[in-house]
């Protein structure tokens, strides 16, 4: 079958031709699609919508030509980016994509742009079930297949990480697209200390770039800054992405968006997945991008499963989100996610944990990835706050390890072993319900766990809280709710869709019952923000 791919989110205007047999796909490398794009480049500022789209509408005709062109043969479908995007640019690409798909008279697919940014990669590398990290200009998420879906394992709180760049570029006059030009002034910077901010698989930019921008201002050299920013974003986009891997215990992660064109986000992701044996890809620029090849390609695989979208129900969705997407085309695969084998030694997201019968010794060895100064940096301040908080939340009523021993030089703690398993292992109504009730607790007490995953509860004669590197003391709702946000976040993860509804419930009766109301009303709010700005 032959796909036509149109893509026009925001930028690219562009459109693509692939050419698939779902019998014997060949790998993408000996058939890559055709693809043809009109990059949209604003005078000043970033993207006007407005703009963007009188681009598109002038530009997609012209691509989508010129791909006809250059290939031959009939077209059997027209896919398009469905979104999410700029609304008046996804208008202009779903009416091209209406009106080509009538005149040809072949169904129409209406593509996900962050699935197909996923889907590219995994095509590329030839993995199975690989965790996604999704680093683009509007976006930031990580995401793996569960039970018939892509579920968000972790994603920014506030704005998309090329969004967040270009930000800054743009504060110090530079000309959009920004990110290239951080990359290019970084080579001659550098580490100067920032905001590092990252709770669970979650994270968020916002402090850290109003703390770069005061930087800049306070006169702090931009290339300093601009190295600093790379070192710390990156790393942090590179943390989530190993608790993604430790969490669903997946050894494969594929990176997709305009911003893994970086070459610094490509090498710390590369050897955080060599030093924990898992495989790591980024497909070619041409496919991180924008780009229509992306929307051919999975447009292809979606036709095959007959995910066809009949006219009148082919309407854009600015806000379209990845985990919206019945994955049909992957029905039966493997899911990312099981419960990873607890052996006596572990190598956890951040550190060396060996389980013996009595002790736990808990080693933060130094990180290949990071920056020296931001790893010291890190692996000192966790090791001071988890010996810390462990110990507070024992006062509090909530059950934690004892700690032994604290090594601050080495970032080494020793804790007794609690628990038979992790709850991952051993996840009911019931025991979620338990740390509902602990995590209230803790909250009363005024401190946050930061990251309270199904791998550190454990269970065995009583239910206990441990790994508290990301804690921190803190009163306010918002971060009390993304405690238990972050508790969704694994138990979705982990278990399928049913199961996750009534262990959420029983968490949240748990919750409530020794907690404030308002915690639970934050989180539906965050569980309801339209992270697409
Ligand atoms: C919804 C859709 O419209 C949106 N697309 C998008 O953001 O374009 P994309 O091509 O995936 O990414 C563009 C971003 O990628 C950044 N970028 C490009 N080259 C870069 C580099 N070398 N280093 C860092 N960032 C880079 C740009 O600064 C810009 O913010 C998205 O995928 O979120
Ligand atoms: N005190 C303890 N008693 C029993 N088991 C423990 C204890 N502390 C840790 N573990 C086990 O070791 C695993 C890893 O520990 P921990 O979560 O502290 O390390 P980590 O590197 O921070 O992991 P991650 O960041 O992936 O959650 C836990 O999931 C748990 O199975
Ligand atoms: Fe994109």
């Amino acid at each position: 079958m032959r796909v036509l791919g149109i893509e026009g989110t925001a930028w690219a205007a562009s459109a693509a031709i692939f050419e698939y047999d779902p019998d014997d796909p060949a790998p993408l490398d000996a058939n890559p699609p055709v693809i043809e794009t009109d990059a949209y480049q604003p005078e000043s500022g970033g993207i006007h919508p407005r703009e963007a789209a009188e681009h598109m509408g002038e530009a997609i005709p012209a691509v989508i030509e010129s791909v006809l062109d250059a290939t031959d043969g009939p077209v059997d479908a027209v896919a398009f980016s469905r979104g999410p995007g700029l609304g008046p640019c996804l208008r202009i690409v779903g009416t091209a994509a209406r009106a080509l798909a009538g005149t040809l008279d072949v169904p129409l697919v209406g593509v996900n742009h962050m699935v197909a940014h996923l889907e590219i990669g995994r095509y590329g590398a030839g993995f199975d079930s690989p965790v996604c990290l999704n680093a683009s200009g509007a976006n930031a998420h990580l995401l793996g297949y569960h039970d018939g879906r892509y579920r968000v394992l972790g994603e920014t709180m506030d704005t998309g990480v090329g969004n967040a760049i270009d930000k800054f570029t743009r504060h110090v006059g530079w000309s959009h697209p920004g990110g290239p030009k951080v990359e290019d002034a970084a080579k001659e910077g550098e580490y100067v200390d920032l905001p590092y901010v990252v709770k669970g698989m979650d994270f968020s930019f916002s402090g850290l770039m109003s703390a770069a921008k005061d930087a800049y201002d306070a006169g702090t050299p931009v290339e300093d800054v601009c190295f600093a920013l790379q070192e710390t974003i990156f790393a942090m986009l590179t943390e989530v992405s190993e608790r993604a891997l430790s969490l669903t215990g997946a050894d494969e992660l594929v990176l997709g968006g305009g911003v893994g064109q970086n070459a610094r986000l490509r090498e710390m992701l590369a050897t955080m997945c060599a030093d924990r044996g898992a495989q790591f890809y980024a497909p070619d620029p041409r496919y991180l991008r924008d780009n229509a090849g992306m929307i051919a390609v999975l447009g292809a695989k979606m036709l095959a499963a007959g995910e066809t979208l009949a006219i009148d129900e082919s309407a854009v969705d600015p806000n379209f989100r990845p985990d919206e997407v019945a994955v049909t085309w992957r029905a039966g695969e493997a899911s990312v996610s099981f419960a990873p084998e607890e052996t006596a030694e572990r190598q956890g997201a951040e550190a060396v944990v060996t389980v013996g019968s009595d002790r736990v010794i808990k080693r933060r060895l130094p990180k290949a990835y990071r920056h020296p100064a931001l790893d010291a940096r890190l692996r000192r301040e966790r090791t001071v706050a988890e010996a810390r908080l462990t110990s507070d939340a024992r006062r509090a009523g909530v059950p934690t390890p004892v700690v032994r021993d604290v090594d601050v030089a080495e970032a080494t703690l020793t804790f007794d072993t609690v628990g038979k398993r992790d709850l991952a292992a051993a996840l009911t109504p019931e025991r979620a319900r338990t740390v509902g009730e602990h995590l209230a607790r803790l909250h009363r007490a005024g401190i946050v766990h930061g990251d309270p995953t199904v791998r550190n509860v454990r269970v065995g004669d009583r239910v206990s809280l441990v790994d508290f590197g990301l804690g921190y003391h803190s009163g306010h709702v918002e971060d009390h709710a993304m405690d238990c946000h972050v508790f969704g976040g694994s138990v979705r993860g982990t278990v399928a869709e049913a199961d996750a509804d009534a262990t959420l419930s029983a968490f949240e009766a748990g919750y409530a019952a020794v907690g404030d109301d308002d915690v639970l009303g934050r989180l539906r709010e965050i569980e309801g923000r339209g992270r697409y700005a």
